[in-house]
């Protein structure tokens, strides 16, 4: 059993708004990892990264559950985790890019209240891009061929609007604008 801690603890007093937790969504290179984790230093909230929950409660990486146990043993991990992560108050989570495609996530998103989810969106080539040039990018599993990456991205646009309520388009933004822009819908 794998306590839930979140990546970066706060105890001043959290920047108050009308929802609990923040959940951010959108593809790999989106920047779910990087602006949420300066979006709560920002609110003085908690940061919670469902990639790392996934790996640290299964003690091993992503590269290498994909590599063993498949895709589906993934997923499956994948939503223990956001159900974990979604009992967290004052709190941003960063999705993984994939989770929205399954229907259980996409419930429990919708049923956990107080939950506001944000989609940052930008065209595939830019995030694509930004994946590239990130130290480790490599290891992404479904980044490994580009086609079937675009046709992801595409499958997966729809569900990322759909389980939002907010969508911040990225592309000519940087980290901290992002962060300005969420904040400024949020507020
Ligand atoms: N405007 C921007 N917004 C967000 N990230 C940006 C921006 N410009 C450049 N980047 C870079 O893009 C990369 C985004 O990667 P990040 O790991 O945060 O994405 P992610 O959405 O968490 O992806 P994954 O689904 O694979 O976990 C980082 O290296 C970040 O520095
Ligand atoms: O888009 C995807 O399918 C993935 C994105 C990452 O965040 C990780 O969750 C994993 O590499 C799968
Ligand atoms: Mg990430």
């Amino acid at each position: 059993m794998t306590t839930l801690v979140a990546e970066s603890a706060v105890t001043p007093a959290p920047t108050t708004l009308l929802t609990e937790r923040i959940v951010l969504t959108g593809f790999m290179g989106a920047g779910k990892s990087t602006v949420g984790r300066l979006l709560a230093a920002n609110l003085g909230w908690n940061f919670l990264d469902v990639d790392s929950l996934i790996e640290r409660h299964s003690g091993t990486t992503i590269e290498e559950i994909f590599a063993t146990h498949g895709e589906a043993e993934f997923r499956r991990r994948e939503s223990a985790a956001i159900a974990r992560s979604l009992g967290a108050r004052n709190t941003v989570i960063a999705l993984g890019g994939g989770a929205p495609e399954e229907i259980t996530n996409r419930l429990l998103l919708e049923q956990t209240p107080n939950t506001t989810v944000v989609f940052l969106d930008a065209p595939f080539a830019v995030l694509f891009d930004r994946c590239v040039l990130q130290e480790g990018a490599a290891v992404r599993p479904n980044l490994q061929d580009p086609d079937a990456a675009a046709k992801r991205f595409q499958r997966r646009i729809p569900h990322y609007i759909r389980c939002s309520s907010h969508r911040i388009v990225t592309e000519n933004l940087s980290i901290e604008q992002t962060v300005a822009a969420i904040r400024a819908q949020l507020l």
